[in-house]
């Protein structure tokens, strides 16, 4: 992968049949995982799929375990505790926890799917410091929509007031 930092990951294929970890594209941050499974998702239903391929991922780094944005815009597909966290030690196989969001089409999955994809990164461990008080800053205890939510653009660019 040209100009990205390459990382030596060992893994070990449960299911040699099934595509090992794939990047389609020099430069893409995920590289597809595929699953073992052939599986109907009811709409609504989720359902925990094997992809055939467990890591030793080096400490300091993780993989996070993303949906696939084409099967999320054409069927609804996403992962229900996505990105999924795979830890540097854990050595099972990576599972992908898919949720079908249709609310009217069953979502039919073939052994060798290409079904998520994992990005690799380095990670930090935080040393939690207890304090009596947090040092303060601009944005302070705002949150949760602080700065607009859908209508803020909408009322700024609301034309029908000056109609009117
Ligand atoms: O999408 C995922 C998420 C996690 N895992 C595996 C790797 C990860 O290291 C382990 C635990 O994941 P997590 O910490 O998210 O789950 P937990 O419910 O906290 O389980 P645990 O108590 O085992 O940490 O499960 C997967 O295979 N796929
Ligand atoms: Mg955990």
């Amino acid at each position: 992968m040209s100009g990205s930092e390459i990382v030596d990951v060992a893994l070990l294929r449960l299911d040699p049949g099934v595509p090992a970890p794939q990047y389609a594209r020099d430069g893409d941050a995920g590289a597809d995982l595929a699953t073992t499974e052939n599986v109907e998702i009811a709409p609504g239903e989720r359902v925990l799929v094997g992809t055939g391929v467990a890591l030793a991922l080096p400490a300091g780094w993780v993989g996070l375990v993303h949906p696939r944005s084409g099967l999320a815009a054409r069927h609804g597909l996403t992962i229900v505790n996505a990105p999924g966290t795979v830890d540097s030690g854990y050595r099972g196989e990576i599972k992908v926890c898919l949720l079908n969001t249709d609310p009217r089409h069953t979502i039919a999955l073939r052994r060798g799917d290409l079904i998520a994809q994992l990005v690799v990164q380095r990670v930090a461990q935080a040393r939690f410091v207890e304090v009596q008080r947090l040092p303060s800053s601009e944005r302070g205890d705002a949150g949760h929509g602080s700065t607009g939510g859908i209508d803020a653009w909408r009322s700024a660019t609301d034309t029908t007031k000056e109609q009117a």
